[in-house]
């Protein structure tokens, strides 16, 4: 397989940043952040996406930003959002430096994830939907915690 991507020098779709940055993320938290997507894999009844990101997707690599970068990645998912890394200039500098950088990645994606956790958020007024969206979010917790336990014992 080749690894002959190389970054556009043309702006990608602004809706990744119009998220993060309103959680004060930056261009290199989104790009770190994505990174994420090294673990774990789509399933087609959640997301109708379906399949992993990675080769071995319950290791915590560099892997992820390895495989977008190859023009053909054969059986792995690529979701839009992942793609877009590689459209936009300001965020495909990131995705070169981690594919070829894996401690780059471990420290800036801690980095990331720690800002990401501590941001917090503003629980709803209304009762039932309270309670749901407590039940999410307890959930995302979980699956932030399970991340960030795989970036300190890696
Ligand atoms: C950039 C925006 C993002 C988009 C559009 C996105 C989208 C998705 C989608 C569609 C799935 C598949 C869900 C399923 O079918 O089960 C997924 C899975 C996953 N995402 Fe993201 N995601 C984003 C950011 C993140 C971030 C910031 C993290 C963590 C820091 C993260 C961690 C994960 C993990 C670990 C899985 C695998 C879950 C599993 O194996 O069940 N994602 N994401």
């Amino acid at each position: 397989m080749s690894e002959d991507y190389t970054c556009r020098s043309i702006p990608g779709p602004p809706h990744l940043r119009d998220i993060f940055y309103r959680m004060g993320l930056s261009d290199k938290d989104i790009v770190a952040l994505s990174g994420a997507h090294t673990l774990g894999r789509a399933h087609q009844e959640r997301s109708g996406f379906d399949g992993p990101w990675t080769q071995e997707p319950l290791k915590f690599d560099n892997s992820y930003f390895v495989e977008l970068l190859k023009e053909e990645a054969e059986g792995l998912l690529k979701l839009p959002t992942d793609k877009a890394l590689l459209e936009n200039p300001a965020f495909c500098p990131y995705v070169e430096l981690y594919a070829k950088d894996e401690d780059a990645i471990f420290r800036d994606y801690a980095i990331s994830h720690k800002k990401l956790s501590e941001l917090g958020f503003t629980p709803s007024s209304s009762g039932s939907k309270t309670v749901a969206n407590g039940a999410i979010l307890a959930q995302g917790a979980v699956g932030v915690a399970v991340a960030a336990a795989v970036v300190i014992l890696s």
